[in-house]
């Protein structure tokens, strides 16, 4: 096991942030774990970096206690905290030059994971020209530096553009496909495009622990699409074994078919034929979010 989770809690005063949570990840998972803000994903991410002690309960990384173990611990762990704490005036390679020097890691480390991270085009500048993806991407090299086995992401793409949340998404699915990937978010499409399992956490309560394939739905699907062009939904109710379909903002829809067939390219014929461009085209997994509002909305 690369992360094993026993009975956690966790208080700051009077506020309960975590309440005998448990769980474990076999080494090469990518774990989602999903909640809505506050439920304390950051809290146990932090338990397991050693950054913050449990109030209750124990925790391994990589078979180190995170209480008694810190130094092992924080070998084993690369972790990319919410707010990516980062050097602005510093160059991109300084910055990643300054942090292998203070823990010793050989210089051509810096030149695996700037090449790891797809940094090399951006590398000469200082960290603050940088956009927000690349400042991520940074980040992201900075807990690889040390070659971890386990990296613990805390919401890596908040805040990008589209196109930069499905460069990081790619890069984090590549990085997981050698190592143990934790990481929070509370956007469900983040889960089904990374992950192979999500963790539901509400109000410091684990409340669903499920591999992906488990929730699948076989018959139902939705698809969401953006189009440059407004469109009618009568239009799009014609589409075979469309069960609903929900402009949600803008020219963009949800289109709710009765079918295991990947929907998506009757969508795309569908623009081809009506002369529209798409922007956005991607499958969600009804299962996956109607559990999430189920259990995760205010009683
Ligand atoms: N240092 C602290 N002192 C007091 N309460 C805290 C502290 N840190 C977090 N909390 C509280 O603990 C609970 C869990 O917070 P946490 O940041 O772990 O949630 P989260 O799921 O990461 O939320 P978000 O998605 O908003 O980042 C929240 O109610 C929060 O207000």
């Amino acid at each position: 096991m690369s992360i094993e989770v026993k009975n956690i809690t966790k208080t700051y005063g009077e506020q309960h942030a975590l309440q005998d949570v448990s769980f474990s990840i076999k080494t090469g998972e990518i774990v989602g774990f999903l909640g809505p803000n506050g439920a304390g994903k950051s809290t146990m991410m932090k338990i397991l970096t050693s950054y913050l002690p449990a109030t209750e309960g124990e925790a391994l990384v990589n078979g180190f206690n995170v209480s008694e173990e810190k130094k092992n611990v924080q070998k084993s762990v690369g972790y990319l905290p919410e707010h990516n704490p980062l050097y602005l005036d510093m160059y991109v390679r300084e910055f990643l030059q300054y942090n292998a020097e203070i823990y010793g890691i050989p210089k051509t480390e810096i030149d695996t994971v700037i090449a790891q991270t797809n940094l090399l085009p951006e590398a000469h500048k200082k960290i603050g020209q940088l956009s927000k993806g690349y400042r991520q991407r940074v980040g992201i090299a900075n807990a690889l530096l040390h070659n971890p086995e386990v990296l613990i992401l805390d919401e890596p793409t908040t805040g990008l553009d589209p196109n930069q949340l499905i460069e990081i998404r790619d890069l984090i699915k590549n990085i997981g496909s050698k190592k143990t990937v934790l990481l929070s978010t509370h956007i469900m499409q983040e889960v089904e495009a990374i992950c192979d399992r999500v963790i539901i956490i509400d109000r410091g309560v684990i409340v669903l622990d499920k591999k992906l394939s488990e929730l699948k739905s076989d018959e139902k699907q939705i698809v969401e699409v953006e189009f440059d062009y407004r469109v009618e939904e009568v239009a799009l109710q014609q589409l075979p074994q469309v069960s609903a379909v929900n402009n949600t903002v803008g020219f963009v829809y949800e289109i709710y078919f009765n079918s295991k067939e990947d929907m998506r390219s009757k969508v795309f014929d569908f623009a081809h034929d009506n002369g529209l461009k798409i922007l956005q085209l991607h499958q969600k997994n009804p299962t996956l979010e109607k559990l999430f509002t189920q259990l995760t909305t205010q009683k």
